[in-house]
């Protein structure tokens, strides 16, 4: 398995304000790159606070990418993945809808209504008692095939997949602006480090519309 962490963060390190709305921090030639990674990849995934804050839909908005896709045998969009504890999901999220295949990786703890709620939209992956078990979760996607992941955040799911060791590569777009605040989401929220810090490698670092592109893996 392959896991790719993809951000925007602004100059001062936030993914989004203090209200936690999406901001638009990427340009055009940044959100076609993303594209691409979308189209690349066997699944998109995100934490439940990212698809609670941004509704998003996670598909390859391109439309020769996805009739590339189809050529070659694959769906024309990724499967997304939602890491959802307590299957908070609304079932009239984008994300459930019928474009893409969707997993929710839940713990043991979701209430059973809202599972049953949701598991006509979506493969449901038990793992972990209270808070999904990331490792296991994953192993459990690698199982149903999902190897290329490509994981958009938000900055406590990152933080956990650093924390487990789970994170490949790291590719975040450096945008042109301060978003400030001390409550706003930053690329690795969480608890933070004290020591043993994940030690990261540059591999390529690129001016992309008005910011910077840089990629780095990760040394375990
Ligand atoms: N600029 C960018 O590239 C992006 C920005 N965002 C922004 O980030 C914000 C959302 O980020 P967050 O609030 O950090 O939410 P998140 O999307 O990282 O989800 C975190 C939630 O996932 C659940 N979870 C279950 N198991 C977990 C585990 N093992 N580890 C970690 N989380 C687990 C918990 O309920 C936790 O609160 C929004 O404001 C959104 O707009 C989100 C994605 C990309
Ligand atoms: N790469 C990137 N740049 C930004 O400026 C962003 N705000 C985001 N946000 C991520 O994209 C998701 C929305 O995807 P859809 O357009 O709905 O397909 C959003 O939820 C964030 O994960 N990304």
């Amino acid at each position: 398995m392959n896991v790719v962490v993809n951000a925007a963060m602004s100059a001062d390190g936030k993914l989004s304000s203090r209200r936690r709305e999406q901001v638009t921090i990427s340009g055009s030639e940044d959100f076609e790159r993303v594209d691409r990674l979308r189209a690349d990849s066997d699944a998109v995934v995100v934490g439940i606070g990212t698809v609670l804050a941004d509704d998003p839909r996670l598909t390859v908005k391109d439309r020769d990418r996805r009739e590339r896709r189809l050529e070659n045998g694959e769906p024309a969009n990724p499967a997304r993945v939602v890491v959802d504890s307590n299957a908070r999901t609304p079932p009239d999220a984008r994300i459930v809808d019928e474009q893409a295949e969707t997993y929710l990786c839940v713990s043991e703890n979701a209430p059973v209504e809202r599972r049953m709620n949701l598991s006509d939209r979506a493969t449901l992956v038990t793992a972990g008692e209270k808070r999904v078990d990331l490792l296991r979760a994953f192993a459990m996607l690698q199982q149903n095939g999902l190897e290329r992941l490509m994981v958009e955040g938000g900055g406590e799911l990152i933080f956990s997949l650093l924390e487990n060791g789970l994170v490949d590569e790291l590719t975040v777009f450096v945008g042109p602006q301060i978003i400030g605040g001390r409550d706003a989401p930053t690329l690795a929220d969480g608890d933070g480090f004290v020591e043993n810090f994940p030690e990261l490698s540059l591999e390529e670092l690129e001016k992309v519309d008005d910011g910077v592109l840089l990629r780095w893996t990760v040394q375990y």
